[in-house]
Order: structure tokens, then C-alpha cells, then sequence
């Protein structure tokens, strides 16, 4: 775990000592891929969707990566945006292209860190080194390494170019997506982190506690009802989904949210389940990387790095 200053790697576990409190850093590369190149919603610099053209690195066990892989797969990219996955354990190096399991050579430098790519586009950098990145192989630079921003762009750069049909954030929708993006972003999809990073008590059950809130709520929207808004699966559904899949083997023991399980909450549990039902969702569910990643990687929480066997998997 480290980060960039100025263009040097640094070992150095996220800083809590002011209040114990974690607190997740911005996003430093933020512009748009789109079918025509034209800029951003916000007037960002755009770059025009091409085959083959970007490259996607992604951690299997990672949250916020796994979004856009759950997009890629949903739209049928498979072949127009190709996939580098780096080793599940992120420690002194942060994340690494170490041979392993579904772990490829990194094709664009033959990076042995995952940080040489980010000083390759950006040098003297300073920020965090994260996935989900989205590279431009044209340029040799980074399009955006923001996850809620990629799956955005995924879902319609390469409609003219053979994407799937599918839009996963409709017009009419937007308003109440981004209402309940709001509250699971805080509280669950960050809420976790929140309170698996906390060094203090108080910071700890601050976060716990309205994460807890969040998904009884969450089971009273999704009683009688298969998604969250409107009658298909919106991006709201997969930025729900990679928290939960992730939330009894690892959540509920490595990072202490353990006032109840997903398996405890009928809707929960069977929101997750037709989630992994979907075709093509499934395979970008790899429970080895993400329980090796969290359980092997944060030594401040695990120090032994011993993985726990279970829970048994009922999905
Ligand atoms: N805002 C980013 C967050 C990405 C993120 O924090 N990814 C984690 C992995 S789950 C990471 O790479 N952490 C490395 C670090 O913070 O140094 C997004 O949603 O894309």
C-alpha cells in the first residue's frame, strides 16, 4: 500500500491519525471516452471510442473495478476493450503484474507495478495509484481512473462500434439512480471501507451504524421488487451488487460489519443471487482474489494474513 509524490512510489498505509477517520481521495484522471471524441458532460478533454484502441486494468477483488467489468461484460466488449488484471495481493509495491492466477503480463510496458503506468502518463505525479484505470494505448495516457465515470462512458462509447444493446442509466431514470447512488455510495459501497480503516472507535461505529441503516432499508426497497429502480437491472444494481457479493466472506469479518449477514436479509440475499444469475455476471466473480486481497493485503488489520476458510458459498 503506497502512494505517488512526485513521481516517486512511497510505502504508506492510508493516514488516520487526526481522527481515525478514513477518508477515500478524488479521482486524478477525469476525462471521457465517448463514440464521437466530443468532451465530457462536464466539458471534459474526450477521446473517441475505437476497438482495441483502450485497455481496461482492473483487480479482480476490487470493488469499484469490478463495476466496470460487470459493464464490459453486460455490453459485450470482450473484444473491443481488452482486460489486464493485476495480482490480488497490493502491499509494499501497491498493485503488481506478479505472475499469478488469471494475472496477465502487462502488455504496454511490461510494468511490473501497476504505478509505472501512472508515472508513464503522468510523470512527477502525485495522488494514489488505483484500478479501475482506463488507458489510452494510442497516447500512453490515462482516460480516467474513476469508476463511476467509466462505467458511464462503457455503457455508450461503443454502441455504434458492436456493443450489446442495454443502457444502464435511461434518461427518465437518472434523477432517482443518482438519489440512490448517493445514499449506497456513502453509507455501503464506501461505508465499508469506512469502517474497516477506522483507528478509533467512534469513527468505526460512525460508520457502521448508518451502513446497517442503509441496507434495511435497502431490504424494504428490494422486498417484492428485482431492482432497485424501475422494472430492469440500472447501474444502481451493480454498484449495490460489488459490495454485497464481497460482504459476508470478507466485509462482515476482515472489516467488523458484522451486525448481520447478507444471507440474513431475504431481499438482500436474493437481489445478489439473481444479480449472479444474469448472464455474463458471474464470470467476473473470482472469490479467490478477493478474499486473498483483503485478508493478505491490509497486514494493519490481518497481520498474519491468514485467509479465513469460510463462509460456505451459496452462490
Ligand atoms: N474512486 C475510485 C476508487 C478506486 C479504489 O480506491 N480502488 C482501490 C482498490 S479496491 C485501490 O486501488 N486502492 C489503492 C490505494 O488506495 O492505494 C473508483 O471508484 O474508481
Amino acid at each position: 500500500m503506497g502512494l505517488l509524490i512526485e513521481g516517486e512510489w512511497h510505502d504508506k498505509w492510508y493516514d488516520t491519525s487526526g481522527d481515525g477517520r478514513f477518508k477515500r481521495e478524488e479521482a486524478s484522471f477525469r476525462d471521457w471516452l465517448s463514440a464521437d471524441g466530443g468532451p465530457g458532460p462536464d466539458g471534459q478533454r474526450g477521446y473517441r471510442a475505437e476497438p482495441g484502441r483502450y485497455r481496461l486494468y482492473v483487480s479482480y477483488a476490487c470493488p469499484w473495478a469490478h463495476r466496470t467489468l460487470i459493464v464490459r461484460a453486460l455490453k459485450g466488449l470482450d473484444d473491443l476493450l481488452p482486460v489486464s488484471v493485476v495480482h490480488w495481493r497490493m502491499r509494499e509495491h501497491g498493485w503488481t503484474f506478479e505472475p499469478g492466477p488469471g494475472v496477465g503480463p502487462e502488455p504496454v510496458m511490461g510494468a511490473r507495478y501497476l504505478h509505472q503506468l501512472y508515472t508513464r502518463a503522468r510523470p512527477g505525479m502525485t495522488g494514489r495509484v488505483t484500478v479501475p484505470l482506463l488507458w489510452d494505448q494510442q497516447t500512453d495516457s490515462i482516460v480516467n481512473n474513476e469508476s463511476s465515470e467509466i462505467i458511464r462512458m462503457l455503457n455508450t462509447a461503443y454502441d455504434g462500434l458492436g456493443a450489446k444493446p442495454g443502457d444502464f442509466y435511461p434518461g427518465p431514470l437518472r434523477a432517482r439512480i443518482d438519489t440512490v447512488n448517493e445514499r449506497v455510495y456513502h453509507t455501503v459501497n464506501n461505508g465499508v471501507y469506512r469502517a474497516g480503516f477506522a483507528t478509533t472507535q467512534e469513527a468505526y461505529e460512525e460508520a457502521v451504524l448508518p451502513l446497517f441503516e442503509t441496507l434495511d432499508w435497502l431490504e424494504q426497497q428490494l422486498s417484492g421488487r428485482d431492482w432497485l429502480v424501475g422494472d430492469a437491472m440500472t447501474e444502481a444494481d451493480i454498484r449495490l451488487f460489488t459490495t454485497l457479493i464481497r460482504f459476508d466472506p470478507v466485509y462482515h469479518g476482515h472489516f467488523k460489519c458484522n451486525l448481520r449477514r447478507i444471507a440474513d436479509y431475504p431481499a438482500l440475499h436474493a437481489f445478489t443471487a439473481r444479480m449472479m444469475g444474469v448472464p455474463g455476471i458471474r464470470d467476473t466473480v473470482h472469490f479467490d482474489h478477493i478474499k486473498r486481497h483483503y485478508y493478505q493485503s491490509h497486514t494493519t488489520i490481518n497481520p498474519t494474513g491468514v485467509v479465513p476458510v469460510g463462509p460456505e458459498q451459496p452462490f
